[in-house]
């Protein structure tokens, strides 16, 4: 039986950056929850400037960017490289959707502002709702049965907690911020719930060959115009001026103040890059799965070191979510079986690369 040996090194690489989004986006996912409210239960009180941290470390981008650029330049013997591959029509689908995501981050930064962490998790998780449906619509996602059971049994899971909240409100808040919050935090998933497929959109209609140093550009350019966006709301807030102050009487001391600033950047860099990298190596609907089935993580992470109450309803919650983690990845084990199968069995001719890999994973591609 003939071998498509040219395959492989593609698929590996595939799975690789695939496997590094996919840590990237758990780092993010849990760690970027829990240090923001880590500032919040200490005596921080601005959710403009939260909503900034999760998107102003978008400067350390810079370090692969300029990685990719000098790899550019070798593979191409110095020539014509330029350090900025993104065209004008990306340039601005990154810019809206980086508006979008500033939007969002106001949004979820409320949420944690007044629910325990835990509670905002469990609410994020109706987000895979959203992207499924946006996804189906958007990018014209197709779903097998082990991924709608997936989606649902995720779903459902955080209904379950959005029934019995009100034993789960901090102390001292009044029962219309605990709503407000959660409000928002509904909001914040439905908004990015139909981000992701557009980031997805955006990678189909580029007019240029996307690989994965113009997903780093395209993350440069979206947390730009969302920190923008989010600096404008600190700037009619008065947030700058505060921030020393605030500093000054931070709970934790003032070098922890900016230990927990610093590294909130960070961890949302993380998060937004393993979330658009997923789609770029797998799709919009994969990295919603994700997102969802890493609370469960965050939600025992919260219970751990911030000693917030588990309930009986995050422990349903949490079952139907593994529930559902395990669903949607027995399902695409069967389809990648099946795959592979069908690839055995034709052989490839040495020249047709199938588009999609031959497109997103070429060797001077990155
Ligand atoms: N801004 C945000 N940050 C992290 N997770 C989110 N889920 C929905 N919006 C989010």
């Amino acid at each position: 039986m003939a071998e498509p040996v040219e395959l492989e090194p593609q698929q590996t690489m595939k799975t690789t950056l695939l496997i590094i989004n996919c840590i990237l986006l758990a780092i993010g996912s849990c760690g970027g929850p829990l240090i923001m409210r880590l500032y919040f239960l200490h005596g921080g009180h601005r959710v403009w400037f939260s909503s900034f941290l999760e998107t102003a470390g978008f400067p350390v981008m810079l370090i692969p960017l300029i990685f990719f650029y000098f790899r550019r330049r070798k593979t191409n013997h110095h020539s014509s490289s330029t350090i900025v591959s993104m065209k004008p029509p990306l340039f601005f689908a990154a810019a809206i959707i980086g508006i979008l995501t500033g939007l969002d981050d106001f949004l979820y930064a409320c949420g944690v502002a007044r629910l325990p962490v835990s509670t905002s998790a469990l609410i994020i998780a109706t987000q895979l709702a959203f992207t499924a449906v946006f996804a189906f619509l958007l990018v014209r996602q197709k779903f097998t049965p082990y991924s709608v059971n997936a989606v649902v049994l995720l779903t459902v899971g955080a209904a379950v907690l959005a029934l019995h909240t009100r034993s789960d409100r901090p102390a001292g808040e009044s029962t219309g911020e605990y709503v407000k919050g959660f409000v928002m935090t509904l909001l914040a998933a439905a908004l990015y719930g139909f981000v992701l497929p557009l980031v997805e959109l955006t990678y189909k209609k580029a007019k240029q060959n996307l690989t994965y140093s113009l997903v780093l550009e395209i993350q440069f350019v979206m947390c730009f115009f969302a920190t923008i966006f989010c600096m404008l709301g600190m700037i009619i807030n008065n947030d700058f001026k505060v921030i020393p102050r605030e500093a000054r009487e931070f709970g934790l001391g003032r070098g922890n103040y900016y230990v927990v600033v610093v590294a909130s950047a960070i961890m949302w860099q993380a998060f937004f890059l393993g979330a658009i990298g997923v789609i770029f190596c797998s799709s919009s609907l994969l990295s919603g799965i994700l997102i969802a089935i890493l609370l469960p993580i965050t939600e025992i992470l919260a219970v751990i070191f911030y000693k917030e109450k588990f309930q009986v309803e995050k422990g349903v919650s949490l079952v139907l979510s593994l529930w559902g983690f395990v669903s949607y990845f027995y399902g695409e084990f069967k389809q990648a079986k099946k795959e592979k199968n069908k690839i055995m069995k034709n052989t490839v001719p040495e020249t047709e690369l199938p588009q999609t890999l031959a497109v997103s994973y070429g060797p001077s591609n990155t």
